[in-house]
């Protein structure tokens, strides 16, 4: 192997110094994006480390509480959710905090406050806590217009104004993938250097996939366009080879999956939940803003995911996402249906 020529293609980027690039390219920035981020980062860090040992470090099971979702909280989503609030607070560049397990959005003191808003999951995929799956952390970022009086108005705002969004998956090894806007890039932790290195540059999802995502235990209580899109990746007409059934039951695990893979994630309405279960805010939005930075498009069973306005911070909706011809293929079977 030509080292040279492989050294001169490959660089050795960490996420730090691939934001301070990213920075570099607004002359008027005062680096405030990147103090927030850093701080993500770190928090990010230090929920990884603690799920490593969650084991070992008594922190598998119960909590003893119940948040506004009616879940009774983990102990991992209690201490995730601790360390987050404190990481964007401290950061000095927050505003708003929405997170799933607080009620009520948190309203950064005067004197610390900064200009950005993070809604945030502090730990998805809390029921494979206990049994090692893979789990995460997701967010997006809003600039607040008014950092002086912020209100709720700031982030029930459509998914599309955020400036950002991003995961951090623990899995078998922690991924962090972001988008500021331009494009989509995952970097993987060191455990050895504890720095986040840029290993997935410009991931682009691809056009059509043969994996479809979805918790089938729900199929008796699917609406038409559902149930007839899932058949249909089963028991293809048109020739094609079946999709292959892949669900986790992490959003986190499951977007990043189909990122990578290629094919589609839903977790669409139902009888039982008419809005579906995934939160618009810290769930729906951050991978919908990521999965079209990538190529790929997100859609409620109404409309495109980021053009939502959401009325109330732990709203749900229905989703779709994933590569643009197969959520096309869904689109089309609900616009069918609208049209009867
Ligand atoms: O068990 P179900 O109904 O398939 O739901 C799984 C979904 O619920 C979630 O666990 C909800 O997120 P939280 O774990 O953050 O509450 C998603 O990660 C996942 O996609
Ligand atoms: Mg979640
Ligand atoms: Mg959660």
């Amino acid at each position: 192997m030509d080292h040279a020529a492989e050294a001169n293609r490959t660089d050795l980027m960490t996420i730090t110094r691939f934001v301070l690039n990213e920075q570099s390219k607004y002359p008027e920035s005062r680096g405030d994006f990147t103090i927030l981020l850093s701080n993500i980062v770190l928090g990010c860090k230090f929920v990884c480390a603690a799920v490593n040992k969650a084991g070992l470090a008594k922190l598998i099971g119960l909590a003893g509480e119940t948040n506004v979702q009616g879940e009774e909280q983990k102990k991992l989503d209690v201490l995730s959710n601790d360390v987050f609030v404190k990481a964007l607070i401290s950061s000095g560049r927050t505003c708003i905090l929405v997170s799933e397990e607080d009620e009520q959005a948190t309203f950064v003191e005067p004197s610390r406050r900064g200009r950005y808003a993070v809604v945030f999951d502090p730990l998805d995929g809390s029921s494979n806590i206990d049994c090692g799956v893979s789990i995460g952390t997701i967010f997006g970022i809003y600039m607040v217009k008014d950092s002086i009086e912020p209100t709720l108005d700031e982030v029930l705002q459509p998914g599309k104004n955020m400036v950002a969004a991003g995961y951090c998956m623990y899995g078998s090894s922690c991924t962090f993938v972001l988008s500021t806007g331009a494009g989509v890039n995952g970097f993987t932790l060191d455990p050895s250097l504890g720095e986040f290195i840029l290993t997935h540059p410009d991931i682009k999802i691809p056009k059509k996939g043969n994996i479809y995502s979805v918790n089938e235990g729900n199929a008796k209580n699917w609406d038409g366009p559902t149930a007839k899109y899932v058949e249909r990746c089963k028991f293809p007409k048109d020739g094609s080879s079946p999709k292959s059934l892949r669900y986790v039951g992490s959003m986190v695990a499951d977007v990043h999956r189909t990122l990578l893979y290629g094919g589609i994630f839903l977790y669409p309405a139902d009888k039982k939940s008419p809005n579906g279960k995934l939160r618009v805010l810290y769930e729906v939005f951050p991978m919908s803003f990521l999965l079209e930075q990538a190529g790929g498009q997100a859609f409620t069973g109404k409309q495109r995911a980021l053009d939502l306005v959401p009325n109330e911070i732990h709203e749900r909706s229905p989703i779709f996402l994933g590569s643009y011809e197969d959520v096309e293929e869904v689109k089309a079977l609900y616009a069918a249906e609208d049209k009867k």
